[in-house]
């Protein structure tokens, strides 16, 4: 097959939505952080997580990279989109979860920054990828205008 096509077939990718809520249940803020220095896109603001290993299911990879990152153990894991981006890098499949519950405090243990957001975003650049689930959860909030500070 030629490099064109191989390179184009999507990675998959595990995302953590991690959400505090109010006493009414209401979501209220989210978690980004940075993509940590060396990689692609460091220093823009995401939602964190990382690609699924072969052998591994969604809620695994996800719990993996949570772990990793940020040193926290997830509970359950709530799949909530699914969206197909194209870099120049790479192609990736995004499986965004809702996450409400964890155990442990936040590590940022690649050197990352983080910031609890709600919309409209302060922090900025965000990544690409990071624009439509702002879109998303927009919709679920009733909230209207620039969901982030471009
Ligand atoms: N973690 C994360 N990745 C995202 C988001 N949106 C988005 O387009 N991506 C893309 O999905 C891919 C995730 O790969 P990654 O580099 O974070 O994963 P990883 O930790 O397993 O990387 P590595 O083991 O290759 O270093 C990157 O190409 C990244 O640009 C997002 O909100 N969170």
């Amino acid at each position: 097959m030629p490099d064109s096509a191989t390179e184009r077939i999507p990675v998959d990718v595990a995302v953590g939505v991690l959400l505090r809520r109010d006493a009414q249940g209401r979501e209220q803020s989210f978690l980004l952080t940075t993509r940590p220095p060396g990689k692609v896109y460091a220093g823009h603001w995401e939602f964190p997580g990382g690609k699924i290993e072969a052998g591994e299911t969604l809620e695994q990879a996800l719990r993996r990279e949570l772990q990793e990152e940020l040193g926290i153990t997830i509970e359950q894991v709530h799949p909530w989109k699914v969206d197909v981006m194209d870099y120049p890098h790479a192609r990736v499949r995004l499986h965004f979860c809702k996450v409400y519950d964890w155990q442990g405090d936040l590590q940022m243990l690649e050197g990352q920054q983080f910031a609890w957001q709600s919309l409209p975003v302060q922090v900025q650049p965000v990544l690409p990828g990071t624009i439509p689930v702002l879109r998303w959860l927009a919709q679920e909030q009733g909230f209207e205008g620039n969901t982030h500070v471009e």
